[in-house]
């Protein structure tokens, strides 16, 4: 369930006159989704998808919305926030920031097709490209600092071998930096829950919430150990080409990208390893989150550490 905030028909229609998108016809809760609560809200101009956040402050919201109104604009799939008679992107609805942004068609996909991988391969390089040009800045809130202080957080209560794995990641992965190369803005969650696909075409990418600046090649290394997983845990040969052709067919590695590339798959699986182990050892009173299996992650780190053909 994912309808949290409870909104009704006239406290919503007395909230969109700040907008200029026609009368409230009706709204929907979406079942989907896991942070927010979303509604699909139908006026008499269409169809538009209803936020509310429930973790995020009010003032942190335009980076996320400016950057999807850049993206938008830049001909990138994803949705676009409708600005008001103030011209903001969002205020407060239901005690919670709220904004209103374009309902995109489409569906998430579970079981991707080699074409869904390469499809979202290159709409990735495409947001990445598109991304260059946005001026806004912000800092990766889960990145190397953050796992190490975590992971030592939690290395008493976890199983002996399992804490010697995550160990040994966090220490393989500080004997790297990665300064030297290119960075822009990333997604940094390009989850199959964070995609909508009308057949093999992206609709859009959705849940910009983690977006920030680093390094382009990590959120490959991302969205690849999600899209080419199958359920059995183990990666796909066949997925992970398609989703590397797919972006290299916009954006080719540089060769400096291609050598770090085996370490930044790794560093993608421990950031998710350590935020399910988190989720698992520290639910936080209240939080409305599924806990999802840490193992999946240690297990995608521990595939790669045994690796020896990175699709390049
Ligand atoms: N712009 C949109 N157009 C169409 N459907 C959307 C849009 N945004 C979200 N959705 C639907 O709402 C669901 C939940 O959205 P999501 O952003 O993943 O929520 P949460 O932040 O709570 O995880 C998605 O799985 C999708 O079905
Ligand atoms: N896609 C992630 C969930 C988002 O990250 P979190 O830091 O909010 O847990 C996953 O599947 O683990």
């Amino acid at each position: 369930m994912s309808v949290y905030t409870s909104v009704g028909e006239a406290e919503l229609a007395a909230w969109l006159s700040r907008y200029s998108i026609g009368q409230l016809k009706s709204l929907k809760g979406i079942a989907a989704g896991i942070t927010n609560t979303n509604y699909f809200v139908d006026t008499t101009h269409g169809r538009y998808v209803l936020t509310l956040f429930e973790v995020l402050r009010l003032d942190e919201l335009p980076y996320y919305l400016e950057l999807m109104s850049h993206l938008a604009r830049h001909g990138v799939a994803c949705p676009a926030p409708i600005a008001d008679s103030t011209d903001g992107y969002a205020s407060m609805l239901a005690g919670k920031p709220a904004c209103l942004v374009t309902c995109l068609t489409g569906a998430e996909v579970s079981a991707p097709s080699a074409a869904q991988c390469f499809a979202v391969g290159e709409m990735l390089a495409a947001m990445h490209e598109a991304g260059n040009t946005f001026p806004r800045r912000m800092a990766n809130p889960r990145g190397p600092a953050w796992w190490s202080a975590t992971a030592a957080g939690l290395y008493a209560e976890m199983d002996a071998l399992d804490a010697a794995s995550l160990r040994e990641e966090v220490a393989f992965q500080d004997r790297y930096r990665f300064a030297h190369l290119p960075t822009g803005v990333v997604h940094a969650d390009l989850f199959r829950d964070n995609v909508l696909f009308d057949g093999d075409r992206v609709a859009g990418f959705i849940d910009f919430y983690y977006a920030c600046n680093d390094v382009l090649a990590y959120d490959v290394a991302i969205a690849l150990n999600d899209w080419a997983r199958r359920d059995d845990g183990a990666i796909d040969d066949a997925l992970a080409r398609a989703l590397l052709a797919g972006y290299q067919s916009l954006r080719r590695f540089s060769d400096d990208e291609k050598a770090a590339w085996p370490v930044l798959l790794r560093a993608a699986g421990l950031r998710f390893w350590t935020s399910r182990l988190l989720d698992l050892y520290r639910p936080q009173a209240g939080e409305m989150t599924y806990t999802k299996d840490p193992k999946v992650f240690q297990r995608v780190v521990e595939d790669h550490r045994a690796r020896r053909d990175f699709w390049l």
